[in-house]
């Protein structure tokens, strides 16, 4: 295993409702250190370019909708086997099919509205951790 970064942000649902730290608190507790961290807030426009993967999908407008309608915590995380480890962490997109323990199954109120975001592969990683953060705010 190498040690490796994955990108991660607690989505608006979880940061209205007050769950921010007890989500960073399992995260630093399952050995992931935090790279670059900040609170911020997509427009729709930009909400539209992070997930342009899913321009064609059915949900892809109100994905967007949601994911500007509130602060959001973006994250880079590093850990040995990172983005799978991580995948692990948040469980299933879904949390009716989420695993006992995932943060998903603690906090994710809907398909949509599921807590949290992770990264599908080193390459996406580093493509959506340059989406948020410049070289001079990673540590
Ligand atoms: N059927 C759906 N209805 C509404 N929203 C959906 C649906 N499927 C996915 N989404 C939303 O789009 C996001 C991206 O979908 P994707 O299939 O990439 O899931 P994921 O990889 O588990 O999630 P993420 O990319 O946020 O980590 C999901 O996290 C969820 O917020």
């Amino acid at each position: 295993m190498t040690t490796n970064r994955t990108f991660t942000m607690i989505k608006p649902d979880a940061v209205a409702d007050g769950h921010t730290g007890a989500i960073i608190q399992l995260i630093e507790a399952a050995g992931f250190r935090i790279v670059a961290i900040k609170k911020t807030q997509l427009s729709a426009d930009r909400a539209g370019q992070f997930y342009a993967v899913h321009q064609e999908r059915p949900f892809y407008g109100d994905l967007c909708q949601y994911m500007s309608s509130g602060a959001i915590v973006p994250m880079i995380l590093e850990k040995e086997n990172a983005v799978a480890d991580f995948r692990a962490l948040i469980g299933a997109t879904n949390p009716e099919q989420a695993a006992e323990g995932t943060i998903r199954k603690k906090f994710a109120k809907s398909v949509q509205a599921n807590a949290i975001h992770g990264s599908d592969s080193d390459e996406n990683a580093a493509i959506e951790g340059s989406f948020f953060f410049a070289d001079l705010e990673k540590f």
